[in-house]
């Protein structure tokens, strides 16, 4: 049987904020052009881990690894030249900068047709196109939102993580942001991680999920179907 490679692996992660034990001792991996999620509650540690992989807040102990090599030490500018893409929830979009700016520095030349290019984001989404020399900082939440996700396609990576793209969203753009990522992420086939405390989004976009209790420990790993079919697991985990 093919053996699938793992894109991203973690091996018993343990990281700091000062003396506060935030991740206390996390294993997962996702497989290349797998959707997964990390569900879990407010300040279970879900942005941390992400900012753990990304190389901002490295962890004290275990071992990550990208694509399979050790980037546990890595500082972040040389994790995102391995290919992967950071949406932090807060989207950081570059104040100052117009729409187009904001997309021009993050692109990254990819292989092939399907490339993302500046072009192609505006041709896919409109409301960036309309916008692009409108100051970055100046659009709503949900454009920019919009922009962050287009930001990283521009990078053509081969893993995006996002952290809780719904944060703040009304309930209809929490729909067009899952649709969109859906659409671009999942099925064009480009890794994802996602992290969501909006646990329907989560399902409708990842197809594997890692519940994540308080102590920033994974506590299960299921499929979107076995979370559907046992509901009662959500609820003790995220007080739904
Ligand atoms: N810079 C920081 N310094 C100290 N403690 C922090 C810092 N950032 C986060 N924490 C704490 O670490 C824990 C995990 O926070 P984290 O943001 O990773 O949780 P989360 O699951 O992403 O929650 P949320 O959905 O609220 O972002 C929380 O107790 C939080 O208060």
């Amino acid at each position: 049987m093919e053996k699938r490679h793992k894109i991203l692996e973690i091996e018993n992660m343990q990281t700091y904020y000062g003396d506060s034990h935030v991740i206390q001792g996390l294993s997962m991996h996702v497989y290349e052009q797998e959707a997964v999620s990390i569900i879990g509650r407010n300040g279970a540690g879900k942005t941390t881990t992400l900012r753990s992989i990304m190389g901002l807040t490295p962890p004290r102990s275990g071992n990550i690894f990208i694509d399979g090599r050790q980037t546990t030490r890595w500082q972040p500018h040389k994790i995102s030249r391995l290919g992967v893409a950071y949406v932090p929830a807060e989207r950081h979009i570059f104040p100052g900068l117009s729409v187009e700016e904001n997309l021009r520095l993050a692109a990254r030349p990819g292989s092939g047709e399907d490339a993302w290019t500046f072009e192609k984001v505006c041709e896919h989404f409109p409301v960036l196109a309309d916008r692009s020399h409108q100051d970055g900082a100046t659009l709503s939440g949900g454009q920019q939102q919009t922009l962050a996700i287009g930001r990283a396609l521009i990078s053509n990576p081969r893993i995006i993580i996002m952290d809780e793209p719904s944060q703040g969203l009304s309930p209809i753009l929490v729909q067009t942001i899952t649709d969109v990522v859906l659409k671009f992420c999942v099925q064009s086939g480009i890794t994802l991680l996602i992290v969501e405390q909006n646990y329907q989004m989560a399902l409708k976009v990842a197809s594997r999920h890692y519940l994540m209790d308080t102590r920033g420990e994974i506590v299960n790993n299921m499929t979107t179907r076995q979370l559907e079919d046992n509901p009662e697991i959500i609820q003790a985990h995220l007080s739904v």
